[in-house]
Order: C-alpha cells, then structure tokens, then sequence
C-alpha cells in the first residue's frame, strides 16, 4: 500500500471500528487461511433466464420463498464493460464512498484511489468494504445507475409509492476485498433481496427463516470484538452446520455465486456473504405483491409513520393492496424479524429519511449489517436498537 494509502486508512480503521485497536486489524492471520477462500461446495439450483418468464419465477421461486441462482439475467449489463477495477479507479478516482460508520452512525468514506489500492494490497483479517446506498443522489456517483437495469423479475417496487426520499434504502453499490462480507442476518423489513454479481466470486450461506438465531449468530464469547464480521462467521458457526448434530431442518445452503450471476434470497431467510476475491457487484432489496403482506406487518411495526404515507398511496394506485391491509394480521407472527442486532447506530445523514421520528430509521440494510459489533447488554441494546419492538 501507498504510504498515503495507509495514512488514510489508519484513519478510517478506527473510525470505523474504534473497538480494534489498529494493530489487531491483522492478529487471526486470515490472509494466511486459504481455506476459508478455498471452498468449492454448491448446492444452489441454478435457473437460465433464457428460457424462464417473469410469471415461471413468480410462481416458482418467489411466492413459494425459494432461493435461486439466475443465470444469463443480467448479460447485457453495461457495467460488465463499466466496472472494471482500472475504469472505476479512473471514472471515481477522488469521489468518496462509504466504507464504513462511525461510532454516532456517521458515515466513514474514502476516495476510491485509497479505496483501490488498499482492497488489492491489504492484509487484514476482514476488511473494510465498500458499500453505498446514497449513489443515486449525488452528482458523479449517480452515473453509477446508467450502468445496469433492474431485472425484469425483480421489477415490482411498492416503496416507490412513497417517493425517492421517504422509501428505506433500497441500492447498494458494493466493492469486496478478499475476506470482506456480510455478516449473518435477514434483511430489514421482510423484503427480499437479488444481488448483480459483476466480478469475482462469492460464497454463500443460507439459512431457512425458522432458523434459531441462537444457533446462527456467533456470540462476543465466541469471537471477542469479530463477532459479526462475515469471515468470523465462516470460522465459527460454519464447522457446527456441517456436524452431523446439526438440525436437519436447519440446512446450510451452500453457493458459491460466479461473475454475471444473480442470486435471490427471498424475505425472511439467514445469509452470510464472504468475498473470496475482490468482488464489484450490485444488490436491491424489494416489496412486491408477492412479498407485501410480511413487509407490510413490519413496516407498520418499525416505520408507523411511512406506513401512513404507504397506506395512502397504496390506496389510489394499488386499491386491492390497500384492501389487502385490513385482513393482515399485524400482531400475528410472521417469521422472524429482519435481524440488526449488529447494528450499533442510525443510519448515515444520507439514509435517513423525514420519518426520522419512526421507530426505526436504524432498520436500513446498511446499518443493519455494515457496522461495529454492539457488545452492551440487552436493556441498551432494545434502546438503542428501536427495530425489534416486539421482539
Ligand atoms: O456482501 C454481500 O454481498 C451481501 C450483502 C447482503 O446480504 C445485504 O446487503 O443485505
Ligand atoms: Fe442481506
């Protein structure tokens, strides 16, 4: 790395996890670990867009919650030719992106020049990565949406109704080093998920709703100040779903997702991402018809006041929807909740929303995952969490 590179990354590094101390970004000697990277085993069924509809998928994948790789869905992509590492280093050299947050939730950013030189030349053991939800409001970095299409699948989104600036963060434009990803959760607000997988490789765990968290999350025993990094994950819990203890009904669901691939993880399921090399990719959270009875019981409980604006909106363009409310059931259970128990902070100024006095403005999918472990006890962390007020 660049002296400079370093320089500023020192910087980010502790902003970001002020809970490391800076010589301890490398002490379990992962980089050294090839087994974690190494793995081959895949399991998810793949479906070829050439020859599946819009209502096959429906119907065979997303209403009955199924997760699926497509293949061939998303091949005329601009960013395939876009996004390569030179391009980008040229086209967003000195735009910053966010890396990370801090310990007020701020967002932590870096020029994608440090950006680059530190994800191709770094050692740590789970690395910082690029994750940006704000792309699409501002200036340069909006460029970033000419480059790809949502998928034709994927292309219901009830949030529009409420408008560009009180919706959740719904895009997220992501560059992975080696090691980096994500660690176990459900995305927030029962909505389901497709990720545009442009280059390189990533693994994959998925674990079916009804999964015990207990079981799933790793604990501050575990993994002392690591526990939600995506590598931890694969170090601790993975070696206990392949056990033959391991609840049946429980399954890992092994992927490995190939550039050009896009995986759907239907709402409610466990994931777990490690980037086994230097990955670009995309990903949108959604509400659809199919979708809209969980996320609406949700969106009632977290965001009360969106729900009104939702409500309104759903009534003069989807008036079956609307209907639809009266008999959902928002006190019933649903599956498990979205899970952020990672998250220590609200959302950056970027993500937050004029709902900011709903209960939870902390329930984006960025604050849900991308940040420092929250180590206090229970009382705090239903305080300061606000996102699982039935829990
Ligand atoms: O790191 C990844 O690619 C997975 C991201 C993810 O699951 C999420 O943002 O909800
Ligand atoms: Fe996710």
């Amino acid at each position: 790395m660049n002296s400079r590179t370093l320089k500023r990354i020192s910087n980010v590094r502790l902003k970001a996890r002020s809970e490391l101390k800076l010589d301890e970004w490398q002490q379990h000697n992962y980089y050294c670990d090839k087994n974690l990277i190494g793995c081959t085993k895949d399991q998810l069924e793949r479906i070829d867009a050439r020859n599946t509809t819009r209502e096959e998928f429906i119907e065979k994948y997303e209403r009955p919650g199924k997760p699926v790789i497509i293949q061939h869905l998303i091949d005329d992509w601009p960013a395939f030719d876009k996004w390569t590492i030179e391009k980008l280093g040229k086209k967003y050299r000195n735009q910053r992106f966010k890396v990370g947050e801090d310990d007020d939730g701020k967002s932590v950013k870096l020029k994608m020049k440090y950006f680059l030189d530190y994800a191709l030349n770094n050692r740590d053991d789970s690395p910082l990565y690029l994750f940006e939800s704000s792309f699409g409001e501002h200036q340069k970095k909006k460029r970033l949406i000419d480059d790809y299409d949502v998928p034709e699948y994927f292309s219901e989104d009830l949030f529009h109704l409420v408008g560009e600036h009180r919706r959740p963060p719904y895009r997220w434009w992501c560059i992975g080093p080696q090691r980096s990803g994500t660690g176990i959760h459900i995305d927030p607000l029962g909505t389901s998920a497709w990720n545009g997988l442009i280059s390189g490789h990533k693994r994959w765990c998925i674990f079916p709703p009804s999964t015990p968290r207990e079981l799933l999350k790793p604990t501050s025993a575990d993994a002392p100040r690591n526990k939600d990094e995506g590598i931890t994950w694969f170090k601790v819990i993975y070696p206990r779903t392949q056990h033959h203890s391991w609840p049946k009904e429980y399954s890992c669901i092994e992927a490995i997702q190939h550039p050009g691939e896009v995986i759907f993880v239907p709402g409610g399921y466990w994931h777990v991402v490690l980037n086994m090399d230097l990955t670009v990719a995309v990903t949108q959270n959604f509400c659809s018809s199919v979708n809209f009875p969980n996320v609406w019981t949700r969106v009632i409980r977290s965001r009360p006041k969106m729900s009104k604006k939702f409500l309104e909106r759903l009534k003069r363009r989807r008036p079956d929807l609307a209907r639809l409310t009266e008999k959902i059931d928002i006190n019933g259970d649903t599956g498990p909740r979205s899970d952020t128990s990672s998250s220590s902070s609200s959302s950056s100024s970027a993500d937050s929303s004029p709902d900011s006095a709903d209960e939870s403005d902390t329930e984006s999918k960025v604050t849900a995952i991308h940040e420092r472990p929250f180590d206090q006890g229970d009382e705090s962390f239903v305080k300061k969490q606000r996102v699982t007020p039935l829990s």
